[in-house]
């Protein structure tokens, strides 16, 4: 077993354990936040064919040389073409086709006049300024031509990714399997949402926070009700939750205290202990097993930080098994707006509100930083990473920050 291992080592153990787990295929309808497991080649291009991209008139751009407001040009309207119909006939010299945008464009023109430019005169239109080959005309192709790689298996679907489907009338996807993840309170001070709060005793809230963050990093959360500080009963709980899901996610009992027996009932479960503390603040305490190649990773109580243990060591890992190609977190230099006048023993992962403005990233520590301080959160939508040994915080220093989701930086 390892110990008071740095981050970024916790994270490359749990790495060793993220096998992909299938796939299914759905409606593309249901498939966004999912990640793709095929490659998506074109079999058709986008467009499907040369279109007109405004109202007007398909020409041959040779016959419109010279024309002007004050020298017009006349050219036959031989059709009409709208969108969804096929042109009847291709265009010759002399000849226009009325089009609309969206509309195929007939053999011969190789350019389009936008109707503002034009006037309708019986069965012939006055052109009033010149073309070049090619202008208002979008090939067939021009967006994504046949044969293209144009979306790859480990992607994330975006609303993009679905519209680019349903143009190559793809109606379902394969999307890899998402991970079922138990969540498991431990502490003789929890009660459920759903019973009444005698005093000395909190609400369960880490189950429900933990389980939001399970399916924000694209896994299905199975919350089971908490349990107390037994270490028999959570070695069977561990076990049990473990056959039924693909890894377990634990809050509280991870310390020193008498009562702490996550570490314990791990073994006790049968499961081999990978690691014990990791080197942040807050969530030092942080414990993960392993049995059968799957994982248990027991987290602080204390609710902000088994939070951020979630976002910096648990996220990357789901995000993996499903399926997802790019999982690391960005990071940015951003300046500090207050100061914080602490001395940082350990590496410290702040709490922070970060903001672009007139050209930078600026930072506000969102609250209080204390490790149970779940108000701190609200505001959170990135870490500072306070290097351990480092001195207090000025206003105006830079700093380097973790974004947890560049979303939510308003
Ligand atoms: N003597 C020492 N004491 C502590 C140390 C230490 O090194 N020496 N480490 C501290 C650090 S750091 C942390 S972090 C905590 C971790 O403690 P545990 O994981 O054992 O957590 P608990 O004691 O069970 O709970 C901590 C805190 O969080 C509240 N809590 C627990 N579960 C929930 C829940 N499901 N929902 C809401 N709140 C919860 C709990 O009531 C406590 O207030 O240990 C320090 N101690
Ligand atoms: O590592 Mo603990 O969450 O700070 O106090």
């Amino acid at each position: 077993m390892y110990r008071d291992i740095p981050l970024e080592e916790a994270v490359a153990i749990l790495m060793k354990y993220t096998k992909p787990i299938g796939f299914d295929e759905i409606d593309i309808i249901d498939a966004l936040g999912r990640v793709l497991n095929e490659n998506i080649i074109t079999s058709f291009s986008l467009p499907p064919f040369n279109r007109s991209p405004l109202d007007g008139y398909a020409v041959i751009a040779e016959d419109t040389i010279s024309a002007s407001k004050e020298q017009p040009i006349l050219l036959r309207v031989n059709q009409n073409i709208f969108a969804g119909d096929l042109p009847l006939r291709p265009i010759v010299s002399g000849e226009a086709a009325a089009i609309a945008t969206g509309a195929p464009i007939p053999p011969g023109a190789n350019a389009v006049i936008k109707i503002e430019d034009t006037q309708l005169v019986e069965d012939n239109v006055l052109l009033f300024s010149q073309l070049k080959p090619g202008d208002n005309f979008i090939n067939q192709g021009d967006d994504v031509p046949a044969g293209e790689q144009i979306l790859s298996k480990g992607m994330l679907i975006t609303p993009a990714v679905i519209g680019l489907l349903a143009s190559l009338g793809r109606k379902t996807v394969k999307v890899f399997k998402r991970p079922k993840v138990a969540a498991l309170s431990i502490g003789d001070e929890l009660v459920g949402i759903d019973e009444p709060r005698a005093p000395g005793k909190i609400y369960n809230s880490n189950l429900y926070a933990i389980s939001a963050q399970i399916t924000e990093a694209g896994g299905v959360p199975v919350p089971y009700r908490n349990t107390v500080d037994d270490k028999n009963q959570i070695a069977f709980l561990l076990d049990s939750c473990l056959q039924e899901n693909d890894m377990v996610i634990t809050t509280g009992g991870v310390s020193v205290g008498k009562r702490d027996y996550v570490k314990e009932s791990i073994t006790l479960s049968g499961a081999n202990t990978l690691f014990w503390k990791v080197n942040i603040k807050p969530g030092t305490p942080v414990v993960c097993g392993e049995k059968n190649g799957r994982l248990i990773v027991g987290l602080s109580g204390n609710p902000a930080a088994a939070m951020i243990t979630f976002y910096m060591l648990i996220r990357p890992v789901l995000q993996k098994i499903s399926g997802l190609q790019q999982v690391n977190l960005p990071h940015v230099t951003a300046i500090m707006e207050e100061p914080f006048t602490k001395k940082s023993k350990q590496r410290r992962m702040m709490r922070a509100n970060v903001y672009w403005k007139n050209g930078y990233y600026h930072a506000v520590p969102s609250g209080t930083q204390s490790p149970g301080a779940l108000k701190s959160m609200l505001q959170c939508n990135a870490l500072i990473d306070i290097p351990g040994g480092k001195g207090p915080l000025n206003i105006g220093e830079e700093v380097k920050v973790i974004l947890l989701s560049p979303n939510y930086i308003l």
